[in-house]
């Protein structure tokens, strides 16, 4: 992270005072931001991530935090010689590959992100689906066309899930009362099966729940990239539908942007991708009249 360069006192209340409005906006409002295990990378971007969490907490707005993990769970699945593949952006997970990501999710990252939050003098409270039977999935399934034959073949994702339902009780305890939710993105079925869920997905259906003022969804690239790497500064849901069709959305971006659509569905203001590797992403969007990324819209 480059320092920032150094600004006069009368600058700085400037700037202040230029935030109120987009404070007024969202206050007391609630806003959904997932956090990408790529964007985590670099120790100071998480700090100064958690920072602006607080911040937004103080300025009476209720944030809630998705994190993902994804680099991370590789990292260790790697260490343990445990070999992982992915189909339409999803980790195909057996009975030893969930073990680890609960592990890893809902334990080692959670719990950092929820220490940073709190050094930075936030109340954060680390949970994850499986928490107050918050959300229940069901198991996820996916089609892939053979290339070769053309034949469409349904994928066996193992425990993936998919979210069916999210329960609000506990999450509403949190909200409102100073309390920071830092949530893993795992989720139980019916029967009690741990499910392994995207980290967009999971962010998308607590926000479709929460009727969320804002979803951000921040990751490493600058938002959704056309086929020449130029930034889309916005997108409407049947652009982004043609997109993903014609494969300039594919990987990791495809979870994300069917997340935004399915976010807008359900009545979530705004939804947008972007840049978790830029210093202050969280702050630069909702406080300054600069819209950074991609903004999906209806
Ligand atoms: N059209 C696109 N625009 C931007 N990124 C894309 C696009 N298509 C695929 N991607 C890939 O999606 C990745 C983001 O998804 P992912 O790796 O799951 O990130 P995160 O860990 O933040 O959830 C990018 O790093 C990029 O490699
Ligand atoms: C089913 C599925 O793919 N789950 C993801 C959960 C973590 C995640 O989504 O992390 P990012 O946001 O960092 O990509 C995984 O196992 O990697």
């Amino acid at each position: 992270m480059t320092d920032a360069p150094e600004i006069s006192p009368l600058d700085q209340a400037r700037i202040l005072s230029e935030a109120l409005p987009h404070m007024q906006e969202y206050d007391e409002e609630t806003i959904v931001i997932k956090y990408g295990g790529h964007a985590m990378g670099a120790e100071d971007l998480a700090k100064a991530f958690a920072r602006d969490i607080v911040l937004l907490e103080q300025t009476a707005i209720n944030p809630v935090v998705v994190h993902g993990g994804g680099p991370q769970i590789a990292t260790m699945l790697k260490r343990l010689g445990i070999k992982s593949e992915f189909a339409a952006g999803l980790r195909i997970t057996d009975a030893a590959t969930i073990e680890i990501v609960e592990m890893v999710l809902a334990g080692s990252i959670n719990k950092q992100l929820v220490g940073y939050i709190n050094e930075a003098g936030g109340k954060a409270v680390g949970l994850c689906g499986k928490d107050g039977n918050m959300v229940t999935a069901a198991k996820a399934t996916r089609t892939m066309v053979d290339p070769d034959s053309r034949i469409e073949e349904v994928i066996d994702l193992g425990f993936v899930g998919e979210p069916e339902k999210v329960d609000l009780t506990l999450l509403n305890q949190l909200i409102g009362h100073e309390l920071i939710p830092v949530l893993a993105p795992l989720a139980t079925s019916v029967s009690g099966q741990t499910f392994n869920v995207n980290a967009d997905t999971f962010a998308g259906a607590v926000a479709g729940a929460l009727k969320a003022k804002r979803l951000l969804l921040l990751t490493d690239v600058p938002g959704v990239l056309d086929k020449s790497k130029k930034l889309i500064p916005e997108l409407s849901v049947k652009d982004a539908r043609r997109l993903i069709a014609d494969g300039t959305i594919s990987g990791g971006m495809i979870p994300k942007v069917e997340t935004c659509i399915y976010a807008l569905e359900q009545g979530v203001q705004g939804v947008v991708i972007i840049d978790g590797k830029t210093p202050h992403a969280v702050l630069l969007e909702l406080f300054t009249n600069q819209g950074t990324g991609t903004l999906i819209h209806k």
